[in-house]
C-alpha cells in the first residue's frame, strides 16, 4: 500500500483498517466490524457500527463503561478484540463539559493534527475550522481512564447501528428483528455533514454497505451473513439509534442532544429497554420505545416531534425511505428474501 500526498494520518489507520477486511475473514474466519466497543461492569460488550461521524468514538467512551476501542475491532470464535491501539477522536467544538474523556485524553504524547493553536500561549482553539473542520487527535488508549487493557472482550450482548440522518426521519431509537439489522447493515444509511471528507458543505445522504463501503474487500453479503450467524448464535440484541436530527431537518432543527442519546444508551445497558412497551413506526416498520429514562416522549416519535407540517414530514419520510429502496436495488441479487421483506415500504 502506498499513500501519497496525504494532509490526513486517518489514510493510514483505515488503510490497515481494509488489509483486515481481507486477512481476518479470508485467512482466519474472524470478521472485521467498523465498531468502537465497550464492556459494562457485568462483562457485556456493545459494539457500535457507524459511519464517520455518527458516534462511534463519543459514545464509547463512556465513564459507566470500560472502553475497549473506538474505531476497529474483529469478533472471533472468543469474543472481539481491538486492531489498534489507541483512538483518533475529532475535535471540533470539543469541550471538557460535554466529552470530559476525550478532553482530558488531549496531553503530553498525544498527535493533535489540524487544529489552531494561539502562537504564543500555545493554547487550541478547538472551535476553528480555519484549516479543516476533520480536526483530530491520536491518543493511545490507555489516556481514556477506563480502558480495558487488553483490548478485547467477550461476545457482544448489544449491537448498535449508529446514523445521523440530517432529514429528522428515523427515531432516535429503535429496537431491531435479526432481519432488520441485515437490511441497515447492507444499506449502512447515513447523512455526510461537513467534517471527515473534502467538499462537504451540507448535509448529503449516502449509502455505505456495511457502514464501511470503502474498506471492504470481499462482498457485503460475506460480511452480513457472517454478523447474522454470529448474532444469532450468541443472542446479540440489535438497535438502530439516530445520533442525528430529530424534530426536522438539519436546515431548520437541532441535532439530537448528546445527553439524550447518552441516556438511551444507559436504558440499553441497564436492560430497561429491551423490556420497554413498544410501538410501530410506519413506513420502516420500526418498533419504538414508548418512553426511555431521561429522554422527553415526544422526542422518541419522529412525527410526533416534527416541528412542521403532518405533510411535510410525510414527504421527508417518504423520500428517505425511496432513497433505501432505490439503494436496496445494487444488493438485491445477492440478499435474502427475510432481509428484502425488511426494507420500507412506501405507499405510492
Ligand atoms: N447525539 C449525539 N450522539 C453522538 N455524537 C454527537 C451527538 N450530537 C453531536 N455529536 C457530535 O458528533 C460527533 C460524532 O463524532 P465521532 O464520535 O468522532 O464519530 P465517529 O467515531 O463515528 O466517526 C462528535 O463531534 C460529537 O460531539
Ligand atoms: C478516521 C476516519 O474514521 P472516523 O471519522 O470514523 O473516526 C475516517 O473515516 O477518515
Amino acid at each position: 500500500m502506498i499513500i501519497l500526498g496525504t494532509e490526513y494520518a486517518g489514510e493510514m489507520k483505515k488503510g490497515i483498517f481494509t488489509v483486515m477486511h481481507y486477512l481476518q475473514p479470508k485467512q482466519y474466519n474472524v470478521l472485521s466490524l467498523h465498531s468502537s466497543a465497550n464492556e459494562g461492569p457485568a462483562g457485556d460488550v456493545t459494539l457500535f457500527f457507524g459511519l464517520s461521524g455518527t458516534g462511534k468514538t463519543t459514545l464509547s467512551a463512556d465513564p459507566k463503561r470500560k472502553l475497549i476501542g473506538d474505531d476497529e475491532h474483529c469478533w472471533s470464535d472468543t469474543g472481539v478484540f481491538n486492531i489498534e491501539g489507541g483512538c483518533y477522536a475529532k475535535c471540533i467544538d470539543l469541550s471538557a463539559e460535554k466529552e470530559p474523556e476525550i478532553f482530558n485524553a488531549i496531553r503530553f504524547g498525544s498527535v493533535l493534527e489540524n487544529v489552531v493553536l494561539d502562537e504564543q500561549s500555545r493554547v487550541v482553539d478547538y472551535s476553528d475550522d480555519f484549516l479543516t473542520e476533520n480536526t483530530r487527535c491520536a491518543y493511545p488508549i490507555d489516556y481514556i481512564p477506563n480502558a480495558k487493557i487488553p483490548c478485547l472482550g467477550g461476545h457482544p450482548k448489544n449491537l448498535i447501528l449508529l446514523t445521523c440522518d440530517a432529514f429528522g426521519v428515523l427515531p432516535p431509537v429503535s429496537k431491531l428483528t435479526p432481519d432488520q439489522v441485515m437490511f441497515h447493515f447492507l444499506m449502512g444509511y447515513t447523512t455526510k455533514i461537513p467534517g471527515t471528507e473534502d467538499g462537504i458543505v451540507e448535509p448529503q445522504a449516502t449509502f455505505s454497505a456495511c457502514f464501511g463501503s470503502p474498506f471492504l474487500v470481499l462482498h457485503p453479503q460475506k460480511y452480513a451473513t457472517m454478523l447474522a450467524e454470529k448474532m444469532s448464535q450468541h443472542q446479540t440484541n440489535a438497535w438502530l439509534i439516530n445520533t442525528g436530527w430529530v424534530g426536522g431537518s438539519a436546515k431548520n432543527a437541532k441535532r439530537c442532544p448528546l445527553k439524550y442519546t447518552r441516556a438511551i444508551l444507559d436504558s440499553i445497558h441497564n436492560g430497561e429497554l429491551a423490556n420497554a412497551e413498544y410501538e410501530t413506526f410506519e413506513v420502516f416498520n420500526l418498533s419504538i420505545p414508548t418512553s426511555v429514562p431521561g429522554v422527553p416522549n415526544e422526542l422518541l416519535h419522529p412525527r410526533r416531534a416534527w416541528q412542521g407540517t403532518d405533510a411535510e414530514f410525510t414527504t421527508a419520510l417518504h423520500s428517505v425511505g425511496k432513497m433505501f429502496n432505490d439503494n436496496l436495488e445494487l444488493y438485491k441479487d445477492g440478499a435474502s428474501a427475510e432481509t428484502i421483506a425488511a426494507a420500507p415500504v412506501v405507499p405510492v
